[in-house]
């Protein structure tokens, strides 16, 4: 299949249980829960997404004939001692393009490969690090994996509701938005609270980074 990709950069991943691992970010292009268009947002299935993700006219992107294609372009992008490789898979929602000759092409260059998905889409064998966020009115089928990253407070969301889910970690990641302090303050207060839970704060919007 072609993949399309919005953009390929390396950064530091800034989010959840890996955060300040070096890392080559495929975003692809498209998501199943909202369109990407602003007009479209307020009657989206998911309306608080901080990311452009339409189109492949980023940095790095465009759209990739073959997996060996794609995972040459990733392999290119990192530019660090070779050990110790890791992509992470996001968008837009990467399963909706993440398919096992990928997974096959990107192991083959010597990446681990991790996924930022919304959980809607079954991962696929292979995956060495799967991070799920749930979204409020989109019913969740991955229900398993390294972590569950819930971004909150999300209307209507009781984090309970996810602790039965078989995660080895589960994150509150304070929703960025008009009021990011306001939701950093009430992730801080839930995770004092219940500590089954830790704060992810999306560290690369603090320090400048991609
Ligand atoms: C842009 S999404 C792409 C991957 C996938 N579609 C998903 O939703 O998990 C990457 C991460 O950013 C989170 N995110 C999106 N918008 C956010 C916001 N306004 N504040 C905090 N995190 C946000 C998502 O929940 C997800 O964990
Ligand atoms: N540095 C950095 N870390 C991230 N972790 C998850 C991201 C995403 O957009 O999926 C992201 C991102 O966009 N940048
Ligand atoms: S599911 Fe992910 S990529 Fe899609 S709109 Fe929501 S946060 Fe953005
Ligand atoms: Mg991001």
């Amino acid at each position: 299949m072609t993949y399309s990709v919005k953009e390929i950069f390396l950064t530091l991943q800034g989010e959840g249980g890996q955060a300040g691992r070096a890392a080559v970010f495929c975003r692809f292009a498209g998501c199943n829960l909202w369109t990407g268009r602003e007009k479209d947002r307020a009657s989206a299935v998911c309306t608080f997404c901080d990311t452009d993700f339409v189109g492949t006219n980023g940095p790095g992107g465009g759209r990739f004939k073959t997996p060996a294609a794609l995972a040459a372009a990733v392999a290119a992008a990192w530019t660090g001692a070779p050990e110790n490789r890791l992509v992470v898979c996001t968008g837009g929602e990467p399963l909706l393009q993440l398919d096992p000759p990928l997974i096959a092409a990107l192991h083959a260059e010597g990446f681990a490969i991790a996924v930022e998905t919304n959980g809607t889409l079954p991962a696929p064998e292979g995956v060495d690090w799967v991070c799920v966020s749930p979204k409020a009115d989109a019913p969740v089928v991955q229900t398993s994996g390294q972590e569950l990253k819930l971004v909150w407070p999300q209307a209507g969301v009781d984090p309970a509701r996810f602790e039965g889910w078989d995660f080895k970690r589960f994150f509150l990641q304070p929703m960025d938005g008009p009021d990011r302090a306001g939701a950093t303050q009430a992730c801080i207060a839930y995770c004092l609270a219940h500590p089954k839970w830790r704060l992810s704060v999306q560290s690369h919007k603090y320090l400048g980074i991609p």
